[in-house]
């Protein structure tokens, strides 16, 4: 009686329940893969992607799992727990869930269906559908891309650095392969540096000190396009997580105004927080609906940057969540009106010299067909995608105010 009282008072593990709120937010579109992980209070961020990202690669295999085994009809308590029984399935998958009593309720429930999960899975994968999309998956992966933060050191004192500790240089060649000990310095933005895929910087000191960003190489070209002039007024309108504010802010200097605009009051915390670990502390946050901000308060603004939310089509290795109404055109045409607006709110801010707008989508509905609709068609648009350029699927648009006469 004793013992089994003490069994039950164990806790699930903490990267347990904070990876099954992290799926759930991911799950409902809440929060995209990236800004989830960054949002996620928990110290291993590591062990947490490795978890979520075997989640949502295998979430067809985990739903066919939960059908096929009946779990949660089976056992009502956890019927409410959807998210961290994906999450405990993941770690059975993995051949991560210790088969003892000194467990938590939730993984003595899922390890009762152990033996029926498995034979389920090896089903699974003998499914023909599932063959097919195996072997015909080429994976060539992505550099790992590093801006350096010159808020915090210069590029060259960080190159210097990296060679003092025994990194190697080598000219940047977007064909050839980079080992585990090269870095290039990016041929197109100057704080980028290149290294082989997956390197990993989580314990490096200039990436505990905020020197080291790991941001991709789409994601600075936008803030690169707007060209920010050194003590001039800059507004971000869709600012959280903050990569984006964070590279605008070293772009302009600190003797600039930097203003960015989030209105989810969650991700607003998130945006302080990276704010803060940057050096970026002089930019002034705006926790407000971008479009409700009223341009003429803010006659000293001159470069815009629109970055808003989008469907993600363009992220690579993007885990294509299901929309749960199945309506991806509607989602389409609502997520376009709505870019619209932002952008259009942008062209009203009176001496706003040049605004930049950018997705990581690669659908027309949300990029050109935006553009459009805002102007008579923008010259200046660059896409960039893997293919071809080694980054996330990401849409540029860079629009100029002329003044005739002037
Ligand atoms: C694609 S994310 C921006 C990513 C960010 N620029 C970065 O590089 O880290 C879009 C963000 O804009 C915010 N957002 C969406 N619509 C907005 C609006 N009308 N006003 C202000 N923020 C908005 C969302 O909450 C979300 O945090």
């Amino acid at each position: 009686m004793e013992q089994s009282s003490f069994v039950h008072s164990v806790k699930v593990p903490k990267l347990y329940k904070v990876a099954s709120k992290t799926l759930q937010s991911i799950e409902s579109h809440e929060e995209s893969f990236k800004g989830a992980i960054f949002a996620a209070k928990h110290p291993n961020k590591k062990a947490l992607t490795a978890l979520i990202s075997t989640s949502l690669q295998r979430s067809e295999e985990i739903n066919y799992l939960i059908k096929k085994s009946k779990i949660l009809e089976k056992e009502q308590r956890i019927e409410s727990q959807l998210p961290l029984v994906k999450i405990l399935i993941t770690e059975l998958l993995r051949g991560k869930l210790v088969d003892n009593q000194r467990q938590a309720k939730p993984i003595l429930t899922v390890l009762k269906y152990k033996e029926a999960m498995e034979k389920a899975s090896l089903k699974f994968s003998r499914k023909p559908s599932n063959l097919e999309e195996k072997d015909t998956t080429i994976m060539v992966e992505k550099p790992r891309y590093v801006r350096v933060n010159t808020l915090k050191m210069t590029v060259d004192d960080a190159v210097e650095h990296l060679l003092n500790e025994g990194w190697i240089e080598k000219p940047y060649d977007t064909t050839g392969e980079l080992t585990v000990t090269d870095f290039s310095r990016d041929d197109v933005v100057d704080n980028l540096l290149v290294f082989a895929p997956k390197q990993t910087f989580y314990k490096h000191p200039l990436y505990l000190n905020g020197t080291f960003i790991l941001q991709d190489k789409a994601s600075c070209l936008a803030a690169m396009a707007l060209k920010p002039r050194t003590g001039r007024c800059v507004l971000d309108a869709c600012a959280a997580p903050g990569m984006k504010t964070t590279f605008l802010s070293s772009l302009a200097g600190t003797d600039s105004r930097i203003i960015a605009v989030e209105k989810s009051a969650k991700r607003c915390n998130t945006l302080k927080e990276m704010l803060n670990q940057y050096g970026c502390e002089f930019v002034e946050v705006l926790n407000q609906d971008f479009t409700e901000v009223d341009p003429l308060s803010y006659e000293d603004v001159e470069y815009i940057l629109v970055d808003p939310s989008c469907s993600g089509s363009g992220m690579y290795g993007r885990f294509d969540v299901p929309y749960q109404d199945g309506s991806k055109q509607d989602r389409l045409h609502s997520l376009s009106f709505y870019q619209q607006k932002v952008l259009c709110h942008a062209m009203k801010f009176p001496n706003v010299k040049r605004i930049v707008y950018s997705t990581c989508s690669i659908n027309s509905e949300e990029n050109e067909d935006v553009v459009s609709a805002a102007l008579s068609f923008a010259e200046m648009c660059v896409k960039c995608d893997f293919d071809n350029d080694r980054t996330d699927g990401f849409f540029i648009a860079v629009i100029e105010r002329i003044r005739r006469g002037g």
